[in-house]
């Protein structure tokens, strides 16, 4: 799934409108009936007492791929595939991201449209209702009891609402297209029953374009409408808001009546549904502005918008839907749009990892490649270890964990299947003088990691520079060699073979010469134009880990759970990335399915505890 900025969203509007000549208000009239689409689902989740967005009923559109982030997101079986509806149904194309913690398989609206009478039912509810609504209708009109063969009617199920009279939306509209896509919701909305009112943020008149046309359809159609400023408006008097005020055209912070309007509907305690971003979020970078709405929902169109996984946009967002509006997906690609979500099919297809992680019949402990690990030190030998064991864990032949020599006697036995190599460190700490010692281990190894629990020594920049100019295999570059690497100019520095950086934000600012704030602010911007200006591949750790290599290309990874907050996690990843390369996979394969693996061990891990908070390192190795 292809994640744009603002400007790549303008891009290929304007490419589909003008070349392929889909006109604009297609896309704004699907858009419209996207967001209606998730509004009902919201309602029928609501009326099914789901507090959380991400239980609904399975989908019946034969197109509908959902998939599941959430902390407890579908179970199925750790390979994350997409949950296809089970009736087929017209509208392919329709894929759903869903990023909240709330557990379930996310619901995709159904649509049954074209399905015969009784086929294309979506779970629970809405088969229900289709079949209902579709049945009381004939038989109101007086028609057999029988249908005749060959002739098929149904309701449209992804627009029929049991409980329609009980609900009343506001649909907080702006002057842009954003606004545009709410009246066209509004519309859908009168359709399926339920009582909508729009409430512009500035006079009807000054819409124009493709939004002028939805507001004088609206109007046509009598939906009550008022102008904030002119007429009294009671945000709380509804049982949920649609907010298309701003969207990718929006500048800064929300002025004057958008302002004032995002702030009522936050205080108003009803869920929002937000069309495309929140209202006062960042597109790009993920910062939020103040005010920003808080959405339950936000239905994102055409394409993953950047903000919408960077934190704390990510946060404001709620469960995020990604709905095709009629742009074809390949035109993202076609057009240079170079960051994708880390999906296990992106992995497969772009990637091609094998993320069955399968073994050979007659595969041996060197088929699956050896690890040499720099690692450790007295007071954070734990780190060493930790890694060590997570390098075995992600399925690599052998591990050589290279440590001061004082540390062996209280290593030995605490992972039997390790090889430990001492070298010089009576005192526990590592020695500028070991680098001929490691880079003669290195020799006949598949990859070398370095840093978990290294420390900082006398000579350490020349010690890494030996390192980094001489191993002749790829390299996992790691905290406190991260920390050496800031400190050093290593841009003069040779390489022949890649390297992998995992820099938590810390780390990263360091790195980057920035404030953690800094590196924060664009977290997906920031790791593609590190990794390609020095060269590397660049893991930018944290909530939505960024993996971005020097060729430009960037994946951001759902996986993964706030109980990883926790020491140690770091240092499992890198022997996961460091077992992976060992086994074969390239550095950038290596990076995105280490980071994948990692996170999904980490959700495992937390499921298992009574408590996530109670989740440690270990867990994470366990879980693997
Ligand atoms: N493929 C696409 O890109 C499509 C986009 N559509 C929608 O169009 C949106 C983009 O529409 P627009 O480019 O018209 O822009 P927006 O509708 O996001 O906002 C632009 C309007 O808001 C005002 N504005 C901007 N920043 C403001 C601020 N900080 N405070 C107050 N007012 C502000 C501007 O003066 C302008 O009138 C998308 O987010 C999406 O919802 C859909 O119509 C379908 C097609
Ligand atoms: N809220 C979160 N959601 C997902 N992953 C997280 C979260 N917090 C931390 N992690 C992951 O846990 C790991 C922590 O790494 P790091 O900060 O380097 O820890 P340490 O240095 O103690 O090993 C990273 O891979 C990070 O992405
Ligand atoms: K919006």
């Amino acid at each position: 799934m292809d994640v744009v900025t603002a400007e790549e969203m303008r891009a290929l509007d304007r490419e589909t409108i003008e070349r392929l000549g889909i006109p604009a208000i297609a896309l704004m009239e699907n858009a419209g009936r996207a967001i209606a689409e998730e509004v009902i689902a919201l309602c029928r989740r609501r009326g099914a007492g789901d507090a959380g967005y991400g239980a609904g009923g399975g989908s019946a559109d034969g197109g509908t791929r959902s998939y599941g982030a959430g902390a407890a997101g579908s179970a199925d079986g750790g390979t994350r595939s997409y949950g296809v509806g089970a009736a087929g149904g017209a509208g392919g194309g329709l894929r759903s991201y869903k990023a909240g913690a709330a557990g379930g398989v996310a619901g995709g609206s159904g649509d049954g449209g074209t399905s015969s009478y009784g086929a294309g039912v979506a779970g629970g509810l809405e088969s229900a209702d289709a079949e209902g609504r579709g049945l009381g209708a004939w038989a109101a009109g007086g028609g057999p009891a029988i249908q005749p063969r060959g002739f098929s009617v149904s309701a449209d199920s992804a627009l029929t609402l049991a409980a329609a009279g009980a609900e009343h939306w506001l649909v907080l509209a702006g002057k842009g297209n954003n606004g545009g896509d709410g009246l066209a919701a509004a519309r859908h909305l009168r359709e399926a029953g339920i009582a909508v009112t729009l409430v512009y943020a500035a006079a009807p008149e000054s819409l124009a374009g493709e939004a002028a046309l939805q507001r004088d359809a609206a109007a046509a159609m009598g939906i009550p409408a008022v102008v904030y400023g002119r007429d009294a408006v009671d945000l709380a008097a509804c049982s949920g808001i649609i907010d298309a005020l701003l969207g990718t055209g929006s500048a800064g912070a929300p002025r004057g009546a958008y302002a004032e309007l995002i702030a009522a509907a936050n205080a108003s305690g009803n869920p929002i549904v937000s069309a495309d971003i929140p209202s006062g979020l960042d597109a790009d970078t993920g910062e939020t502005h103040e005010p920003c709405i808080h959405a339950a929902v936000t239905v994102c169109l055409a394409f993953l918008k950047r903000g919408l996984l960077q934190y704390p946009g990510a946060g404001a967002a709620g469960h995020v839907v990604v709905r095709s509006i009629g742009i074809p997906a390949a035109l993202a690609r076609e057009s240079g749009v170079r960051v994708s979500l880390l999906t296990p099919e992106v992995l497969r297809t772009r990637l091609q990892v094998d993320v069955s992680r399968r073994r050979s019949p007659e595969g041996h402990k060197g088929t699956y490649g050896h690890v040499l690990l720099a690692a450790g030190s007295l007071r954070m030998s734990g780190a060493g270890l930790l890694s060590a064991r997570a390098a075995l864990r992600a399925g690599c032949g052998l591990v050589t964990w290279a440590l001061p020599d004082k540390l062996l006697p209280y290593v030995i036995g605490c992972a039997p299947e390790l090889m430990l190599a001492p070298v010089a460190g009576s005192d526990g700490e590592w020695h500028a003088g070991t680098a001929a010692e490691v880079l003669r281990l290195s020799g006949s190894r598949d990859c070398v990691a370095i840093g978990p629990g290294l420390g900082r020594f006398e000579g350490d920049t020349e010690w890494l520079r030996r390192l980094w100019e001489e191993t002749d295999s790829p390299l996992v570059i790691d905290a406190d060699a991260l920390n050496i690497l800031a400190d050093a100019d290593y841009s003069a520095w040779s390489r022949r073979h890649p390297v992998i950086l995992t820099p938590h934000p810390g780390e990263m600012a360091r790195l980057a010469g920035i404030s953690t704030a800094g590196v924060q602010r664009d977290r997906i911007g920031l790791a593609l134009s590190y990794a390609a200006a020095h060269g590397v591949i660049l893991v930018l750790k944290g909530a939505h880990t960024v993996i971005a290599t020097p060729e430009g290309q960037a994946y951001v990874n759902i996986t993964g759970h706030p109980g990883m907050g926790t020491g140690g996690a770091g240092d499992v990843l890198t022997g996961i990335i460091s077992g992976l390369l060992a086994q074969g996979l390239d550095a950038a394969q290596a990076a995105a399915f280490g980071v994948y693996l990692h996170g999904l061990a980490g959700e495992h891990a937390a499921r298992k505890r009574d408590n996530p908070a109670a989740l440690i390192a270990g867990d994470i190795i366990e879980a693997l």
